[in-house]
């Protein structure tokens, strides 16, 4: 079966979701594409999809019998309403972190896919997918015993002037909020933001470094540093600090050189090259799974847990306190 996939949203992650799923991926074509800007579906059409059809709303593209699977890639405020209605199609859906810009919206995306008895939400927290980090996990659970401690850091060289101190949590911290929670098979119960000296790179309106510190259920303490503007490269760092051993995330591959006096590695200067491969294997993960009628990969619970810690961090952002987490119970469909 080829699966036949429609992209709400073509911005640039609808663009480069849509060239995999044409050019790299197999099993699926992109047969419809909707965006609230007809030039950015036009365009994509043009580069990749050409025997596309373009929708005039995403609600259109989704209702439509020629769509058996959604892909959700719009600004992140529409998703809550693009993932309800394919839930209502009862047809699968991808949707871009986040799943929901509110817990609110994600518990009533976790609601609708309940009351289906399905689960028909993947949500693209795609370093699930990475090698480094599956490397890093089960080494974790081969190896070190306890997890103790996590330090980490998510580095971007910078932000456009859009980009303001909130979204240091849920544009950019929400994939460690993911991670650790996948890492560690454990959950948050408070969550803390210091905000060390600004960076003069920072433009008025982002706060920049911020350091997040988070407490698991079973105790486990992480700090991790979130840097925006550090200028010289896309660099995510993490250190698992277990009871009987310290385990790292490997560096991304790269040829060391010895020349002019220098021994050097090149560093990547952004996301789309440190995780290319994982995209493309969580977009293979869902699209292999659609004809059985569910998915797998990261829920809608997943989604809705990692929106209800990172309001917390953004609490703690602005009144400086440890801000208690606490979660509702998880519904059977996510067992
Ligand atoms: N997993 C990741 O690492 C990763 C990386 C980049 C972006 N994202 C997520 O993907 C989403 C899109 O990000 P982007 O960088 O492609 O943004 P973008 O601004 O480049 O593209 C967003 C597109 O959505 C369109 N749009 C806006 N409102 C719409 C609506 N109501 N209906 C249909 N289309 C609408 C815009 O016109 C635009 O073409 C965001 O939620 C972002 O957080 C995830
Ligand atoms: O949307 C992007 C993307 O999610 C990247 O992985 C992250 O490093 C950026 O901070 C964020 O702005």
């Amino acid at each position: 079966m080829t699966v036949k996939i429609g992209v709400v949203g073509t911005g640039m992650i609808g663009r480069d979701h849509t060239r995999r799923i044409q050019e790299v991926l197999t099993g699926a074509e992109v047969v419809a594409l909707s965006d609230y800007l007809p030039k950015n579906a036009e365009a994509l059409q043009a580069a990749h999809a050409p025997d596309a059809e373009i929708f005039a709303t995403g609600e259109e593209l989704i209702a439509s019998d020629s769509v058996d699977a959604v892909l959700v890639c719009s600004t992140g405020s529409t998703h809550e309403a693009y993932v309800l209605a394919a839930i209502a199609a009862r047809k699968p859906v991808f949707c871009e972190k986040p799943l929901a810009t509110t817990a609110e919206g994600a518990r009533r995306i976790v609601e609708a896919e309940t009351a289906t008895g399905t689960r028909r939400v993947q949500v693209g927290f795609m370093r699930r997918f990475d090698r480094s980090y599956n490397l890093l996990k089960a080494t974790m659970e081969a190896e070190l015993g306890a997890p103790l401690m996590i330090h980490a850091a998510h580095r971007n060289p910078t932000v456009p002037e859009q980009y303001v101190t909130p979204m240091a949590i849920h544009d950019t911290f929400i994939h460690e909020i993911d991670t650790f929670r996948w890492l560690l098979d454990d959950d948050f119960v408070s969550a803390q933001v210091v905000f060390p000296r600004k960076t003069r790179h920072a433009h008025a309106r982002v706060a920049d470094p911020q350091i997040v510190l988070l407490e698991t259920s079973k105790g486990v303490r992480i700090d991790c540093e979130i840097f925006v503007n550090c200028r010289y490269g896309y660099d995510i760092q993490c250190q698992v600090v277990g009871e009987d051993g310290v385990a790292t995330l490997p560096e991304p591959m790269a040829v060391t050189t010895r020349k002019d006096e220098r021994l050097s590695n090149p560093i990547l200067t952004d996301w789309q090259s440190r995780f290319g491969a994982a995209f493309d294997t969580e977009l293979q993960d869902f699209i292999d799974t659609v004809p059985s009628g569910t998915v797998g990969g990261p829920s809608a619970w997943d989604g809705y847990v990692a929106a209800i810690s990172s309001d917390a961090c953004v609490t703690a952002q602005e009144t400086g306190d440890i801000v208690p987490i606490s979660l509702p119970d998880r519904p059977k469909l996510y067992d």
